[in-house]
């Protein structure tokens, strides 16, 4: 079931017209369907309750990090993947649970790591040996126990694109699996550390199961190193990653991807915490932009846009491509092959290019799958003031950002005295 479907010739966010939410908030704009996000939530939940799965689900608060989608996603239980002392205070804001955030990330500060212990956080993913240190300082100075678990990287080819890959040797993430046990023996006999786990997490957008258990059984391999040693592990953090149909693909199910992880588990008396981020997030946002110009350099057609690479950026980072839909058709408008670019002062400002498309200025376009990694990953470049977010329910539609203005464009900035 897609929540954004055409009925005759308009696009639809569940029960409202797309045009109409352009009307009443502007452009550019993003708008999440809510009941995208718990569907897509509670199919990783169904999946491990059919699975018998002890299970913790830490929605990845990177790929969409607006308080009204994660206190969305605390209602229906979740926990939550952070990276950032900014993310955890995100989580606790929207009603989030922090005995279920787990913090992640190569570089975390003895600021933010207080802040987590301080809210009482259900492990840190520790990506190095001197963050052990550095952790167990902190939770000394606090005379509390940090919980952690070891980010390996079992040097997985995970298959996806380079910059969005993580598990291969070369990349900063964790630490090298066969320096594993030397590690947690070390972590063992520090008093202010409480061993919890194991996680490793090899990449994003995969699309094949494969990699996902090569790594588990590289993980696996660990935890029976580490019991043989005499340290336990109450939970295994498998990541994120699982991939999502932009163009085509037909990544794993939840239910599939699942199923497989549970069936190299039987038999084990151990948590899985997942961290998924696009698989929610990604289908369940759009984003709305209006067409400013139609132009034409030799043979070269352009439909130039009001969003641009500062709200959407994964085309041009990425070569990322996203389909990108008329939201009213208009039959008296003729096709046309464009590329899709915003008044960004880049050659690489394009949100989608050879798009056939029956436009005209003034119309809107709506560039779909960009409920992940769109609204997180923008900026303010060309002193752009970043778009509005709406979140739709049924035939409501809620505010959920309110569009920048120039005022807040230079918050916090000082002439000269
Ligand atoms: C540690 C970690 N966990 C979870 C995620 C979420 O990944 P995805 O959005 O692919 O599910 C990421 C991003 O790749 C990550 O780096
Ligand atoms: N930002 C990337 C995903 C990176 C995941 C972060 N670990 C994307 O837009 O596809």
């Amino acid at each position: 079931m897609d929540f954004f479907q055409r009925q005759q010739q308009h696009l639809y966010a569940e029960n409202c017209k797309v045009a109409q939410l352009a009307e009443d908030y502007g452009t550019p704009l993003y708008v999440y369907s809510k009941a995208t996000i718990e569907r897509h939530y509670q199919a990783f939940a169904d999946a491990n309750q059919a699975a018998g799965l002890d299970h913790l689900i830490c929605y990845a608060v990177k790929a969409s990090s607006n308080i009204g989608i994660l206190n969305v996603l605390a209602r229906l239980g979740s926990g939550f993947d952070i990276v950032s002392g900014g993310e955890l205070a995100r989580v606790l804001k929207a009603g989030g649970d922090a005995s279920k955030v787990v913090f992640s990330g190569v570089g975390k500060t003895s600021a933010e790591i207080r802040f987590a212990l301080e809210t009482g956080i259900h492990c840190f993913n520790v990506e190095s040996e001197a963050e052990i240190d550095r952790i167990h300082a902190v939770a000394q100075a606090m005379q509390v126990k940090a919980p952690i678990s070891l980010r390996v990287n079992p040097d997985v080819d995970a298959g996806t694109h380079p910059y969005i890959s993580t598990g291969l040797k070369d990349n900063k993430f964790g630490v090298p699996i066969k320096e594993a046990l030397r590690i947690y023996q070390q972590a063992a006999t520090m008093p202010y550390l409480e061993i919890k786990g194991v996680d490793c997490h090899i990449g994003s957008q995969l699309t094949e199961i494969q990699p996902f258990m090569d790594a588990l059984d590289r993980v696996l391999l660990l935890v029976d190193e580490l019991a043989a040693n005499g340290i336990s592990l109450s939970h295994i953090d498998v990541g994120g990653g699982l991939g999502v149909d932009y163009r085509g693909e037909t990544p794993p199910t939840p239910e599939r991807y699942v199923a497989a992880l549970a069936k190299k588990l039987s038999g084990r008396n151990v948590k899985v915490v997942y961290e998924p981020g696009r698989a929610i997030m990604a289908n369940a946002g759009i984003l709305v932009t209006e067409v400013e110009f139609l132009k034409t350099n030799e043979d070269k057609h352009f439909a130039i846009v009001d969003a641009a690479m500062n709200d959407l950026i994964r085309p041009s980072l990425y070569q990322a491509w996203q389909e990108i839909v008329e939201v009213e058709i208009d039959p008296s408008a003729s096709k046309q092959v464009y590329d899709v670019v915003g008044p960004v002062c880049e050659t690489g400002d394009f949100l989608g290019k050879d798009r056939q498309l029956a436009i005209r200025s003034g119309d809107l376009l709506a560039i779909r799958s960009a409920g992940a990694y769109g609204f997180t990953m923008s900026s303010n470049y060309n002193s752009r003031p970043r778009a509005a977010e709406i979140m739709v329910d049924g035939e409501h539609s809620y505010i959920i950002r309110e569009r920048e203005s120039f005022d807040d464009l230079i918050k916090g900035e000082h002439l000269l005295p």
